[in-house]
């Protein structure tokens, strides 16, 4: 890693360049003094003029003025429900455990304010169903609400997209999308080995790999071939249905038009070390990139005078969940001409491309810079469409949430494991 990353790190989530606030800047109020909300929002927000972290609620008021004082956050609410009622907060951040996510975007919405949901959306697609199609979300000036899939509005994954989606290309064939957290990256008593607040490899960190192959395909896979999950070792003393949290997930996936796509989440992974023997590294936390490998069908370029030139393209992406710090997308066109069954000729080309930020004359291009993170691209998103601005054009709108929500379900069905269950909250 260079210089150049070294810098993206620093001053995309470490110290972003401060910016003047405007007098209609969004005044966001954070829902739990979470671990994420620095490096998906506090950090971002620092650096646009449009957004202000101007509140935080969390179950205890201790803890919110601790972590107010640490973020410079003026406003501290000793409940989650006094910082809805607050008239001088337009916008929420929830990153609350999953099971909790459904009921505090009702709560909110219903409160008036815009949401910044984090993913996964809801606990199971019941829940996102009555979530996105709520009568709160259709009224006239509706708050907006957003799923928070930071990585989609990195210019990066945009460029995989356009790579795959090139219509002089042929259709997707094959998918394959892998995220590991090391072993022991994830505590004990973590949010995520908990069932009953909606956690399991799937639905947290799998909930990623299954949005990337979703779009990759461009349609809903229509069956799960496959799906096999790896329990928890050695769950706590304790842990409600233990039996049914997922550390990782394996899955395979087929659609409609016969493409098939397959899936590894892993939140504790260890072993595949390259070059050494499994036996020295299995016990051994597993370092990866987060990648996703796209193989296309072979398409016909050009066919006359008996003969016919083929291509036939391979796409992958690096580290597309934290594009900001390093990425790369390497795109390998493998062509063929044919005389009748006879190869007459073949040959490759390949190209490694970068996209930190919007091409050099692209519509979208404009004030962004290479160090912004996937997150601070959200943000503005999130803030043109509030604003009622048209922005890149790249959202999650809520069918999509629902649909993400449902492929989750389908998954854990297929794996023989519970959905994770709806709460009871109605509104
Ligand atoms: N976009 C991204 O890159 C990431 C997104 N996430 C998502 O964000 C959400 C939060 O994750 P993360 O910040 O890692 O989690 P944390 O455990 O750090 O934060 C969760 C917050 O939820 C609150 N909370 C309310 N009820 C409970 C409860 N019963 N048990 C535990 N916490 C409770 C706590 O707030 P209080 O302060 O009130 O006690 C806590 O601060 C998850 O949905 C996760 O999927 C997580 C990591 C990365
Ligand atoms: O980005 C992420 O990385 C780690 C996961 O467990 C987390 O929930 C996810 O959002």
């Amino acid at each position: 890693m260079g210089f150049g990353a070294l810098y993206r790190i620093y001053a995309g989530f470490v110290s972003p360049p401060p910016v003047k606030k405007r007098d209609d800047a969004i005044r966001f109020g954070l829902l739990g003094a979470s671990s994420i909300a620095p490096i998906a929002l506090i950090a971002p927000a620092k650096a646009h003029s449009e957004v202000i972290i101007a509140a935080v609620a969390a179950r205890d008021r201790t803890r919110a003025e601790a972590y107010a004082k640490k973020h410079n956050i003026p406003i501290v609410h000793s409940t989650y429900e006094d910082l809805l009622q607050d008239p001088s907060i337009d916008a929420i951040y929830i990153a609350l455990p999953n099971n909790l996510h459904y009921e505090w975007a009702l709560r909110s919405l219903r409160a008036g304010k815009h949401v910044l949901l984090e993913k996964p959306s809801c606990s199971n697609a019941e829940e996102a169903r009555a979530l996105f199609t709520h009568p709160l979300l259709k009224a006239p000036n509706a708050p907006i609400l957003l799923e928070a899939f930071h990585y989609r509005f990195h210019p990066v994954w945009q460029t995989f997209l356009a790579r795959i989606h090139d219509p002089a290309m042929g259709r997707v064939k094959n998918a394959f999308v892998q995220q590991y957290l090391p072993k022991g990256a994830i505590p004990d008593n973590d949010i995520r080995w908990r069932f009953d607040l909606a956690g399991g490899a799937m639905i947290d960190f799998g909930t990623y790999t299954m949005s990337c192959l979703r779009q990759i395909f461009r349609q809903e896979p229509s069956e799960v071939l496959e799906a096999k999950y790896r329990g928890l070792m050695s769950p706590p003393a304790g842990l409600v249905e233990a039996d049914q949290v997922d550390q990782a997930m394996t899955a395979r996936y087929r659609t409609a038009d016969g493409a098939t796509g397959s899936l590894v989440a892993d939140l504790s992974a260890s072993g595949g070390w390259p070059l050494l023997p499994s036996s020295w590294t299995k016990n051994l936390p597993r370092l990866g990139w987060p990648k996703c490998e796209v193989a296309l069908e072979e398409r016909v370029v050009e066919d006359s005078e008996g003969q016919t030139h083929t291509v036939q393209r391979n796409v992958v992406i690096w580290n597309h969940l934290l594009p900001s710090i390093y990425h790369r997308v390497d795109v390998e066109d493998a062509h063929v001409i044919r005389r009748g069954e006879q190869v007459v000729k073949t040959w490759k080309e390949s190209k490694r491309e970068k996209a930190y930020k919007w091409p050099v004359g692209d519509a979208r291009a404009g004030i962004e810079q290479e160090w912004w993170t996937s997150y601070l691209y959200q943000l503005h998103e999130f803030v043109n469409k509030v604003k009622g601005r048209e922005g890149s054009g790249v959202w999650v709108d809520g069918e999509d949430s629902i649909k993400q929500m449902e492929a989750v379900d389908e998954t854990y069905r297929k794996a023989g494991l519970k959905v994770r269950p709806r709460t009871a909250f109605e509104l």
